[in-house]
């Protein structure tokens, strides 16, 4: 039986603490969301996912004096040079909107035909053991996919009714919450993270 171990997850996002949780609490974690501690949002002011990453961690090891867990994560888009990129939860601007990036994503690609809508979520784990820690454990993994021009399915989050994977023949929005953690960016970053953790903090 493993000793649980617990860990606040440094994001404010109701759809990836709804992953982490599913992912997180069979190996033997409870996770806590930073809210539990009045942890606010960061600003991410990195530019690249890695920096944002460790913000978030930071700030919330440092509220909450726990080990923490952060998640940043975007789309990007090989016709629009890489949008939205880090910039994916802003990318229609404040105050954050799913329905408005869709909408304005799908205006970006508008003359953009099937064949050249390739693009692949990134994700990027950090995790601290303590706010100074010198040696934070950092997992990035990407999922590959193209951008529909119409959303489909109802499940997951953000752009996920837009994501379209050929070798599914389903968007993200119409997999199983199981299937999407076993195939996604996330799911496989959190993975490769757990190892990480067996190896180098037992
Ligand atoms: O599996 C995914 N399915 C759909 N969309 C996704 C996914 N993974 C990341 N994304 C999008 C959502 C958001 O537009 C951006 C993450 O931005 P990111 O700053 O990491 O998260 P956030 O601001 O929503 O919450 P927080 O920073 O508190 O963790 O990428
Ligand atoms: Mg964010």
């Amino acid at each position: 039986m493993t000793a649980e171990k617990t860990l606040v997850l440094a994001s404010g996002n109701a759809g990836k603490l709804k992953e982490f949780d599913g992912l997180l609490k069979p190996l033997g974690f409870d996770v806590r969301p930073q809210a539990d501690f009045g942890v606010h949002d960061v600003e991410e002011t990195g530019l690249t996912f890695v920096e944002n990453a460790l913000l978030k961690a930071r700030e919330a090891s440092r509220v909450s004096g726990l080990p923490a867990l952060a998640d940043d994560s975007g789309l990007e888009v090989d016709a629009l040079h890489g949008a939205p990129g880090i910039y994916s939860a802003r990318f229609a601007g404040e105050p954050k909107s799913d329905t408005r990036n869709n909408e304005k994503l799908l205006t970006a690609l508008a003359d953009c035909v099937e064949g050249q809508r390739s693009g692949r979520y990134w994700c990027v784990l950090v995790y601290l053991r303590h706010p100074d820690d010198p040696v934070p454990v950092i997992v990035q993994r990407s999922w590959e996919g193209e951008i529909l021009a119409h959303p489909r399915g109802e499940g997951g989050f953000g752009y996920d009714p837009l994501f379209w994977l050929p070798d599914q023949n389903m968007s993200v929005a119409e997999l199983s919450a199981e299937t999407k953690n076993r195939l996604s960016h996330r799911g496989r970053a959190l993975q490769g993270l757990v190892d990480l953790l067996k190896v180098a903090h037992g």
